[in-house]
């Protein structure tokens, strides 16, 4: 090194350094959902009145996007345009096919298939308020038509067309699993679509509206979302709580106990995957509806382990560290009650949120302003080049 390493001089004063991941900065002004004092609320409805009045996830899609319930002639209409557009075309199964065939994450098959859509579809360059619109329900509509050919596909299992005489929670358990869900079966996936559906600046709707804000097309503004719910530090953690749960079955299947393996995590500084929150100090709100359907789906079932197990989980996690449990914890049980591989429950938390996203989308795109925030360079400075032989 040939240089001291010197400040740089050229970031913006008064800038709050960005070292602690933008924490509580406000980025952009939304009307599409809020969280204040550790309430959720879409377009001005807290989750509570939407959860105990049974909305269905169709009125809560409409909701997000128009930021009014819909009138029933509205909802008619809503849900004709979303069922006419269920079906994937030959070509798209056919590429479904082929990546079911790879060892891929399943989320690395939706990212990819969600940008094939905007191959396949030759108005996807079209920014017309028509052809956003379009685009729109054609990217909601597939969402659970792909997820579930795809799980079918890669247990050699022949892909289920969508039924339009079901709701949209009930059409994507048929899908899946080739029988009608019960009343309950349907009310949970219902739910736990309604709650997954918009979450204010999370990480993956964040850059949805980045990508949104360089006036890019839809399907690239869904993939970059696709891609940042992911992880395991976003939605991906859903994947990992059961592996968890599984982990410690086993183990104290073997003689040990909940206590002992979250302490040996917790000591190696392990993060507990489904707990701790960016945004709620005290509860996560969306916790308590899931907490109810774990119970109630697997009370008196050989599932009831897993929500016992949870519980377990919970208590430990409030009385050694003060972390509350996140929406992704006892979705974990719910979506294994349901039926779905651990693998896929990330999907199911897409499918959802892709109408928070496109919600998003078309806000940011309506007053739009390029999102191009700086950094503030801590690097050295002042080098001087030298030949690569002198080096
Ligand atoms: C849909 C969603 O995206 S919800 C979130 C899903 N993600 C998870 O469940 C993964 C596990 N949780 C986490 O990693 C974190 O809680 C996050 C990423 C969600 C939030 O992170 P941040 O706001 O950055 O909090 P941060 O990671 O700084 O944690 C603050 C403190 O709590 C601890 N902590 C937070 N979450 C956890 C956890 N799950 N397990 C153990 N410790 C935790 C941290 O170690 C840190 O302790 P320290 O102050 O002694 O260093
Ligand atoms: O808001 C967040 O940071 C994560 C979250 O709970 C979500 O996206 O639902």
């Amino acid at each position: 090194m040939n240089a001291a390493h010197t400040p740089a001089t050229h970031t913006p004063a008064a800038q709050t350094p960005a070292a602690n991941g933008m924490k509580d900065m406000i980025a952009c002004q939304t009307r599409i959902s809020s969280i204040v004092d550790d309430r959720l609320a879409y377009a001005g409805y807290d989750i509570s009145e939407l959860m105990e009045n049974n909305a269905s996830f169709e009125e809560v899609i409409y909701l997000l996007w128009n930021l009014h319930l819909p009138t029933q002639v509205e909802l008619n209409h809503f849900v004709r345009e979303l069922r006419a557009n269920y079906e994937i075309s030959d070509a798209v199964e056919q590429c479904i096919l082929i990546q079911s065939r790879r060892h891929l994450h399943p989320m690395s098959v939706l990212r990819s298939t969600v940008s094939l859509l905007g191959v396949y579809n030759v108005r996807a360059e079209d920014t017309s308020v028509d052809a956003r619109y379009d685009q729109s329900i054609q990217l909601m509509a597939k969402m659970p038509t792909i997820i579930a050919t795809f799980a079918r596909l890669r247990r050699g299992l022949v892909p289920l067309a969508p039924r339009t005489d079901l709701s949209f929670a009930a059409n994507f358990l048929y899908m899946l699993t080739g029988h009608e869900p019960t009343a309950l079966e349907e009310e949970a996936m219902n739910k736990a679509l309604i709650l997954h559906a918009d979450h204010e600046l999370n990480a993956s709707t964040f850059a949805a509206r980045v990508c949104a804000s360089t006036l890019s097309d839809i399907y690239s503004c869904v993939t970059t979302a696709i891609g940042t719910l992911k992880g395991p530090l976003h939605g991906g953690a859903n994947e990992r709580v059961f592996e968890m749960l599984t982990e410690i079955r086993e183990r104290v299947d073997a003689g040990g106990s909940v206590s002992d393996y979250l302490g040996q995590k917790l000591s190696s500084e392990e993060k507990i995957m489904g707990f701790g929150h960016r945004v709620y100090k005290t509860r996560d709100p969306r916790e308590q509806y899931l907490r109810a359907m774990a119970e109630e789906l697997t009370t008196g079932t050989e599932n009831a382990v897993w929500y016992e197990l949870s519980r377990e989980i919970e208590d430990y996690m409030k009385n050694t560290k003060g972390l509350i449990p996140n929406v992704d914890f006892y979705s974990a049980t719910v979506y294994h009650t349901l039926g779905i591989d651990r693998d896929i429950f990330t999907l199911i938390f897409a499918m959802s949120r892709v109408s928070g996203w496109i919600a998003h989308i078309q806000e940011q795109q309506k007053h739009n302003k390029l999102i191009r925030p700086r950094s503030q360079y801590v690097g050295l400075s002042g080098l001087t080049y030298e030949a690569v032989g002198r080096r």
